[in-house]
């Protein structure tokens, strides 16, 4: 699983978490919000982050608490609580005002445990907030055009607003070939290359992005972490995670995230 860390490389925003001030010694005062008092006698003895932002000629730097932590705990279950009762608001609404149940249409193929878990707690987070949902389940030798025929009728059928196939699928399909078959409009997972493509590109938007990046930017979005201007490192580089994770950190680093909050 792909991970990913930011830090800022801008000694104003650093201030939220590391703050330094300069005395006419040279001596730097360093406030460190959380954990013990660390005394440096040397820029040479800083961990690599602090010293990009510690004068060269600074000679010492001592440290001191504040009110301030520097680190906040992401509580990812409220969110997700938050975020359900928003949809679930809204998916009320538009029911009410054009009598519409969104749907989502899940294809599992095979008998991967993990998989059968993600696609009933997908079913179960829809059933939750009232949207629709319609499951396909395939055995492990079932035929890429078995699948293709399922996408193609989901892809026509008005009740289905999204459609996703989990991942991953057996061995003797052709991945390519099923995630092109979903339409761009139904793609919610956003693996089609049309809405990656359009993701990675300036001045396009894609109509869905994947959901586990989305996720994790959207957490820090809430806890009003600002991502501009950031130094962001993403650990793995899948199709599902990475790669999105890192287009998404540079879409929103560059302003253009406006489409994906
Ligand atoms: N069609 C899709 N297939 C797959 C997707 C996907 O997004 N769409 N992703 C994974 C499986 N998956 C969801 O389906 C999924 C797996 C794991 C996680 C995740 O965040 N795991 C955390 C642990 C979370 C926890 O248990 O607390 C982690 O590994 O750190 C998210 C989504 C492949 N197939």
């Amino acid at each position: 699983m792909a991970s990913m860390i930011l830090s800022d490389p801008s000694s104003a925003a650093s201030v939220h978490r590391l703050s330094f001030t300069r005395f006419s010694n040279s001596l730097v005062f360093l406030r460190r919000f959380v954990g013990p008092l660390h005394v440096f006698s040397h820029t040479a003895a800083l961990p690599r982050a602090l010293s990009l932002h510690a004068p060269c000629s600074s000679r010492f730097i001592t440290a001191s608490m504040a009110a301030e932590p520097s680190a906040k705990v992401i509580d990812g279950k409220s969110v997700a609580k938050q975020i359900r009762e928003e949809i679930s608001a809204e998916v009320t609404k538009l029911k009410e005002a054009i009598g519409v149940v969104p749907g989502l249409a899940v294809v599992l193929v095979g008998d991967r445990k993990d998989s059968a878990t993600y696609v009933r707690n997908k079913k179960i987070a829809c059933e939750s907030v009232g949207i629709k949902s319609f499951e396909v389940n395939l055995p492990n030798d079932a035929s890429e055009q078995e699948v293709l025929k399922y996408i193609s009728d989901f892809n026509g059928e008005p009740l289905v607003h999204g459609i996703l196939v989990q991942l991953p699928l057996p061995s003797h399909m052709n991945e390519q070939n099923i995630l092109n078959a979903v339409m761009i409009e139904k793609d919610v997972d956003g693996f089609h290359p049309l809405n990656i493509g359009r993701l990675a590109m300036r001045g396009r938007e894609p109509m869905f992005v994947p959901c586990t990046p989305k996720g994790c930017i959207e957490l820090l979005h809430r806890y009003g972490v600002d991502i501009k201007g950031k130094r962001a490192v993403v650990i793995g580089r899948s199709n599902i995670v990475g790669m999105p994770a890192a287009l998404l950190l540079q879409c929103l680093d560059i302003g253009r995230g406006k489409m994906l909050l």
